[in-house]
Parts: structure tokens; C-alpha cells; sequence
């Protein structure tokens, strides 16, 4: 199993990390513009192995692609970062030209591979990588919800001042400050609905603490988090790799499903060797119904500023 992570910044850096540290991939590949960055970081992972206990092999490449060839996964996390202030929508303007050059690249050396898009607007930037590659939409997988869930059980398990093993919830919707989608009425502590543990003003911060979730990370460091985006990126590497059928939020093509199309946003799928595998029908209210279209009309209008 070869995975690419582009861009060795925070995230890449992160997650080359933690799919290292589960030990499930031969081989990882780090690639950079940034002169012998993407070397310098491999290297400094790979005097992790013996420490850490793992036998995945780490190299950098700066720009040459033909080190990546033959790539299974590849994940896609170059582009600028947000500010304190900015919103993810705001880094449309540079992140699409290196998103989309960056796709085309990656394709060209390993036509069978499964992208993950990180880089934000994610929602627009999963689009883009559909418009510029043509790859079948079950090999283009955005990451945004498995992060945003992940919040949210750590807000969920705050509130109700449990351990988070004991918190299942899902957020769905689109990557973004106001567009995500919390499904806070079906949010369980060990199969009980967490609203009979807490009251629905607190299940209400809980879903606006989770919202902005970045924006809070981006203000107390300065850039954008890379930690849990990390260990996120590789819970789906690692759910593609090792066929497990795990079922994450992820954006993704929408035919019809969810009363969307032609729009990438985030919908409970299940991931396999073959990427996604399933989009699974989530019955949702009739309020969560209206914030899943109010949020897909974000992810358009994002949409519409791309040049395809
Ligand atoms: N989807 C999510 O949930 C999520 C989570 C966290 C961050 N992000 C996004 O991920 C992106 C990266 O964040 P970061 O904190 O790692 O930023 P960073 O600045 O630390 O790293 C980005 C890296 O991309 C590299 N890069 C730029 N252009 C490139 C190109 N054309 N080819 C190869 N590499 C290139 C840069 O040299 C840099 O090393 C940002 O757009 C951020 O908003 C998304
Ligand atoms: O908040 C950001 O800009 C980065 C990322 O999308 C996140 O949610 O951490």
C-alpha cells in the first residue's frame, strides 16, 4: 500500500505521522514545492520508526510526481492556511490553482488512485479535483466531517462530563463556519439521546461550539489546526487500506441523493479498498432537512467562483 500526502506542512506532516504510527502502509510519500522540505520531513519521521515501532518507509520529493507513481491514496493538503479572522471560503483564490494542478499531477502518475481532498473550501475543492481529473466520483473523497465529528464528540462529551468513548454523533453539511450540520438529535451516550443528560440550551452551544470549531483552533494558534485533521485524513486512509467498510462523513458527489447533485458535501459514507462504497441515507428532520439545503447553497456559491 504506496499513499502520497501533498503539501508537508501541519497537516501533511500530521497525518504522514499518524499513518505511519498505525503501521498499515508500506510506503509513504511526501511531496512539497517548499525545497527539500518534504525530504527533510520524511527524514525526521523516519528517526521516529524505531521509537515509535513502525516499519512504513517515509521519503520527500520536492515537486518530482514521478516519485509518487503507482500511489494507492493519495492526499491532497497544499494550499495556504487560513488566518484568525478569515473565513475558509476566503483561500478560494490561490488554493484552487494549486488544487487543481496538484490533482492533474498526482492522476498522470497513478491513474487508479483514490484522492482525498483537504485543503479548503474543501467542499469546492473535492468539486474541483471531479471537474479537473474526471476520476469515477467513488475515488474523490473530501475530508471535512470525519474532523467535525470528532469535534463534536469532544464538545458532546464536555457537556455531559463523560468520557468520549461513551458519545456517538455525526456532523453532515458543508466544511464550513456556518455550513456544518450537526445532528444533535441523534447524538447518543452509549444509545441514549445526549438530550436526556443535558438541556437543550447547553445541546444548542454544543452545536455552535462545533461549528466554528476551526475558526476557534485558528484564533488561539495563530493558523489552522492540523492535529485532529491529521489523525482524521489517516482514519480514512487507514478505513480505504485496510478495507474496513468504517463509515465516516466525507464530501462527495451527490446524484440525487439527499435531494442534492452536481455539489461535493459532506454525507455519511462507507469507506472500503474501493473508496466510497455506499452513500447511506441518514433520515433526517424536517429542520435538519432545511440546514442541509441552506448549507449546500453555501457550497454552490463557493462553487461559483471556481473557472471550470
Ligand atoms: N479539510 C479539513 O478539515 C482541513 C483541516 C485542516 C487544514 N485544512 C487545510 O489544509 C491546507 C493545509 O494546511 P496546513 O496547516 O498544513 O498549511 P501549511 O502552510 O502548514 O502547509 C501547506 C503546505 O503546502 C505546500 N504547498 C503549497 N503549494 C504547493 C504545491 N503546489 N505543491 C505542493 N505543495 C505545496 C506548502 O509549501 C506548505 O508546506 C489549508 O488549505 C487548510 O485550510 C483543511
Ligand atoms: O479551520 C480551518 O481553516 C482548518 C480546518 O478546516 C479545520 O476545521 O480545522
Amino acid at each position: 500500500m504506496k499513499v502520497t500526502v501533498v503539501g508537508a506542512g501541519a497537516v501533511g506532516a500530521s497525518c504522514a505521522e499518524y499513518i505511519a504510527i498505525k503501521d498499515f502502509a508500506s510506503e509513504v510519500v511526501i511531496l512539497d514545492i517548499k525545497e527539500g522540505y518534504a525530504e527533510g520531513k520524511a527524514m525526521d519521521l523516519m528517526q521516529t520508526a524505531s521509537l515509535n515501532g513502525f516499519d512504513t518507509k517515509i521519503t520527500g520529493s520536492t515537486s518530482d510526481y514521478s516519485k509518487t507513481a503507482g500511489s494507492d491514496i493519495a492526499v491532497i493538503t497544499s494550499g495556504i492556511p487560513r488566518k484568525p479572522g478569515m473565513t475558509r471560503e476566503e483561500l478560494i483564490g490561490i488554493n484552487a490553482g494549486i488544487v487543481k494542478t496538484v490533482a492533474q499531477n498526482l492522476v498522470k502518475e497513478s491513474p487508479n488512485v483514490i484522492l482525498i481532498v483537504v485543503s479548503n473550501p474543501m467542499d469546492t475543492m473535492t468539486y474541483l479535483a471531479h471537474k479537473v481529473t474526471g476520476l469515477p466520483k467513488n475515488r474523490i473523497i473530501g475530508m471535512g466531517g470525519a474532523l467535525d465529528s470528532a469535534r463534536f464528540k469532544y464538545r458532546l462529551a464536555e457537556a455531559l462530563e463523560a468520557p468520549i468513548s461513551d458519545i456517538d454523533g455525526m456532523v453532515i453539511g458543508g466544511h464550513s463556519d456556518t455550513g456544518m450540520v450537526p445532528l444533535a438529535s441523534q447524538a447518543t451516550r452509549n444509545s441514549v439521546r445526549v438530550s436526556e443528560f443535558i438541556s437543550e440550551d447547553r445541546l444548542q452551544q454544543v452545536v455552535e461550539d462545533t461549528k466554528v470549531g476551526g475558526a476557534t483552533l485558528t484564533k488561539l494558534l495563530g493558523t489552522s489546526a492540523w492535529y485532529a485533521p491529521g489523525a482524521a485524513v489517516s482514519a480514512l486512509v487507514q478505513a480505504i487500506a485496510c478495507d474496513q467498510k468504517k463509515m465516516f462523513p466525507c464530501s462527495t458527489m451527490l446524484d440525487g441523493e439527499y435531494g442534492l447533485s452536481d455539489i461535493c458535501i459532506g454525507v455519511p459514507v462507507i469507506l472500503g479498498k474501493n473508496g466510497i462504497e455506499k452513500i447511506v441515507d441518514v433520515p433526517l428532520s424536517d429542520a435538519e432537512k432545511a440546514k442541509m439545503k441552506e448549507s449546500a447553497e453555501g457550497v454552490k456559491k463557493t462553487n461559483g467562483l471556481l473557472d471550470v
